[in-house]
């Protein structure tokens, strides 16, 4: 079990971009800012994306422009093509994510391509994150089960993990988008991408649309992964993953990893805060079972 786990904090990209309603700038910025001071190191602000594909993150460049930067940590954005880069480049972002696919109908869903042409977009991408001296992470998504094709392949994870990092990622997040896996599949999972992959370059991020999450990340820790992306109020889904709910909460990762005793650095209270603000922005109820514990007890 590793003394100190990494949370990389997607609510603010992977939560928001699914909402049909419109969010305003500040309110996104004010959901960084919250983060920033409840301690997060990572936290992943929006996307330079398509507009016609995922409106909601058509503004993340004036959120970039707008929220304030704490020296040490980590304020990243996705990318999935030279065009994003470019526009995150523009926006002053220092880490960018690329995301590929386990499935061919889901890579042709989300980024409109197969997964070695995905694979193919990436490498310029690489090289001019490289030259700018830019950080590049990797997703895998569907890494556990894909909505239009079902059961998955460890092996085919592999693959595309592997790729990933041998193109220069330095981290490869492997996605289980629409929350199907269970703690056996997980550490299944990790065995066989870990031939190719070292298991501290890897990190799970589990949807919590089965009730999951939790567990598979408990999995995870047991197979020697330290890092995990979560959402603040359990925000979230995909778009190009009909009825996938939101990641797993980050105060009830946080809540389970304080009670095994491990570090990460974050204020659970001051998470809590954030949290119930953005829900209250949503107009909608806080996706964290411990923040609702926690709040009904006040
Ligand atoms: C990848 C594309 C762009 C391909 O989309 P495409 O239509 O094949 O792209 P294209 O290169 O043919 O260009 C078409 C138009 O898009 C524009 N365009 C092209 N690139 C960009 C860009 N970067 N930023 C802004 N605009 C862009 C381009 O300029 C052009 O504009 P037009 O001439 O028609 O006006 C599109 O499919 C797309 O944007 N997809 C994004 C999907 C997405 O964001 N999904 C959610 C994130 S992934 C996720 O949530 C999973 C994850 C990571 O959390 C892990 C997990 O849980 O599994």
């Amino acid at each position: 079990m590793p003394r100190r786990v990494r949370l990389v904090e997607v609510g603010p990209r992977d939560g928001l971009q699914n909402e049909k309603q419109p969010i305003d700038v500040a309110d996104k910025v004010r959901l960084v800012d919250d983060l920033t001071a409840a301690g997060l190191h990572y936290i992943e602000v929006g996307s330079f994306v398509s507009p016609k594909w995922v409106p909601q993150m058509a503004g993340s460049a004036e959120v970039f422009a707008q929220i304030k930067q704490k020296p040490g940590v980590t304020y990243a954005a996705l990318t999935p093509n030279l065009k994003g880069l470019e526009a995150a480049i523009e926006a002053g972002v220092s880490e960018v994510a690329v995301f590929g696919a386990a499935s061919e109908a889901f890579s042709q869903k989300n980024i409109n391509c197969s997964i070695d042409e995905s694979l193919a977009r990436f490498a310029p991408l690489m090289e001019a994150a490289r030259e700018n001296g830019i950080q590049v992470r990797g997703y895998v998504s569907c890494v556990l089960g894909c909505p239009y094709e079902g059961e998955v392949d460890p092996k085919r994870v592999a693959h595309v993990a592997h790729a990933l990092f041998a193109m220069g990622c330095y981290e490869v997040s492997l996605g289980d988008t629409i929350g199907t896996g269970t703690p056996g599949k997980t550490r299944q999972l990790i065995e066989v991408v870990s031939r190719e992959v070292p298991r501290d370059k890897l990190a799970g991020h589990f949807h919590d649309t089965y009730g999951q999450a939790l567990a598979n990340i408990y999995a995870s820790l047991l197979e020697g992964l330290c890092t995990f992306d979560s959402s603040v109020a359990g925000l979230g889904g995909c778009p190009y993953a009909k009825g996938a709910s939101g990641n797993v909460a980050s105060e009830d990762v946080l809540y389970m990893l304080q009670g095994l005793g491990i570090e990460t650095g974050i204020d659970l209270d001051a998470l809590i805060g954030a949290g119930q603000r953005i829900s209250e922005v949503l107009g909608r109820p806080n996706g964290s079972r411990v923040a609702r514990a926690r709040l009904s007890a006040q």
